[in-house]
């Protein structure tokens, strides 16, 4: 077995020929990363993102940060952060915001863009033009923020700030994302009036993550109210300065959870948070309802696999980014699973629904895809190549396939890095030599 990290491709994705036994430690959330820079970019002094992960989407909201005049001192774990002049410093009309393909920098940067004096062009990867944010831009605009698109409700566009925005009351619809009220919330509590954002529309996806950004801004000392579904208020004010410990990245733990439930194995994930806001939490759950045995053990969460795993039937409307793993374990499960409530991850890094029900077909699997989901029936799997669509998570699908079935490879592993530094040699390296 090679140790290569990412420079095959596809790559030969280590296949478990015996149950592993591993004790893993994870970077940081880029969800909890890319909100404390956000909210440090705009607090009333200095502070420092400890454990901060360092990934392309990272890497990313630094750099978008950066050009908007705050510093961020991305070397080492701990970043440290000076917010950025809002409001005061000298207009100008050069600045370019690369989005690449993280929704946390095309969706929360341009209301914190609105609040610096001048123009700034937003653009991302080729598919990035295709991710929803026409109706965040129809709600600042509402706000009173100017913002060019073109007519096109997406990338690129363009974000006159002019220091400040009056804010106030909006009536959205979200249910392409919640990212479109985290934006919003995020950046209000800096508007004149502050922000109350409605929701109407068909429910709004991945709740968990809205939570977080109510977590973080309180614990930044802002004034939020969410005590009705549907609506959310921020209270103008300042955004006192706080220092953030990053927890590990929950959902990137999902493939290596699922290394213990395909091999029969076990795998601790160490410093598994007690309480958290992340969605990624809910694997644990789902592992679980699969026949793993889970359990929170004085190093992290362990996760021991069973002889063969069940199908499930998951409503996975709060935990959609979860739905690449969790898919690829169904597919290896020995009876069938739904996963349902998930359309908007059509609108996620690729139509995760369309890619995952293309590659695992093509590999002899059994996926029926539906408007909001997947149908995923027992079948023998092959050795072949599964794509990734440059979505990192497909890859996290196509290690998980290629652990269960000799033969399986990955093409372009390295998309991997957008939330996870050398992904590649860290999964192999920590276990492909022992089996
Ligand atoms: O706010 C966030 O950090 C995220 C929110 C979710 O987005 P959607 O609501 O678009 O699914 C999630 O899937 C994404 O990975 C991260
Ligand atoms: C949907 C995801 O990312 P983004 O933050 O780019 O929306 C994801 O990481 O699964």
């Amino acid at each position: 077995m090679s140790l290569l990290p990412d420079t095959l491709d596809p790559w030969p994705a280590p296949f478990a020929s015996a149950p592993v036994d591993l004790v893993v430690d994870l970077p940081g959330s880029k969800s909890l990363t890319n909100r404390a820079l956000i909210l440090a970019a705009l607090a009333d002094g200095p502070s420092v993102v400890r454990k901060a992960l360092h990934s392309r989407d990272t890497l990313l909201m630094a750099g978008a940060l950066s050009s908007l005049g705050a510093e961020v001192d991305t070397d080492g774990d701990d970043w440290h952060v000076t917010p950025a002049p809002l409001g005061s410093s000298a207009p100008t009309d050069d600045r370019r915001v690369d989005c690449g393909l993280a929704g946390t920098v095309m969706r929360f940067v341009p209301p914190l863009a609105a609040l610096v004096p001048g123009v700034t062009a937003f653009d991302g990867d080729p598919h990035m033009r295709n991710r929803p944010v026409g109706e965040m831009l129809a709600a600042l605009r509402a706000l009173g923020v100017r913002v060019d698109d073109g007519g096109s409700g997406g990338l690129p566009f363009a974000v006159h700030g002019t220091g400040s925005v009056r804010g106030g009351r909006v009536v959205l619809d979200a249910s392409a994302s919640s990212q479109f009220i985290s934006a919003l919330l995020l950046v209000g509590a800096r508007f004149d009036e502050g922000v109350e954002v409605v929701h109407s529309g068909a429910p709004v996806p991945s709740l968990p993550h809205i939570e977080m950004t109510v977590q973080l801004l309180r614990h930044h000392g802002v004034a939020v109210d969410d005590s009705v579904p549907d609506r959310w208020a921020v209270a103008p004010g300042p955004i006192t300065a706080r220092d953030h410990l990053v927890e590990p990245d929950l959902s990137n733990a999902a493939p290596f959870l699922a290394l213990a439930a395909v091999s029969g194995g076990r795998v601790v994930v160490r410093d598994w948070p007690r309480s958290t806001t992340q969605a990624g939490a809910a694997t644990a759950d789902i592992l679980g309802r699969m026949g793993c045995d889970v359990a929170l053990v004085d190093e992290g969460l362990a996760v021991t696999g069973p002889q063969r795993l069940r199908g499930v039937d998951e409503d996975m409307h709060d935990v959609g980014e979860l739905t690449p793993a969790v898919a690829a374990l169904c597919a290896l499960a020995e009876s069938p699973s739904r996963l349902t409530g998930i359309g908007h991850v059509r609108g996620h890094e690729t139509d995760r629904l369309a890619a995952l029900a293309t590659e695992i077909n093509g590999l002899g699997g059994h996926v029926v895809e539906h408007p909001d989901g997947l149908e995923i029936h027992p079948a023998p799997l092959h050795p072949g190549v599964f794509h990734t669509y440059a979505d990192h998570r497909m890859a996290h699908a196509g290690v998980i396939l290629a652990a269960a079935v000799e033969g399986v490879t990955v093409e372009n592993i390295a998309t991997t890095s957008k939330t996870f530094p050398d992904f590649a040699a860290y999964w192999s390296g920590l276990w492909a030599a022992r089996v």
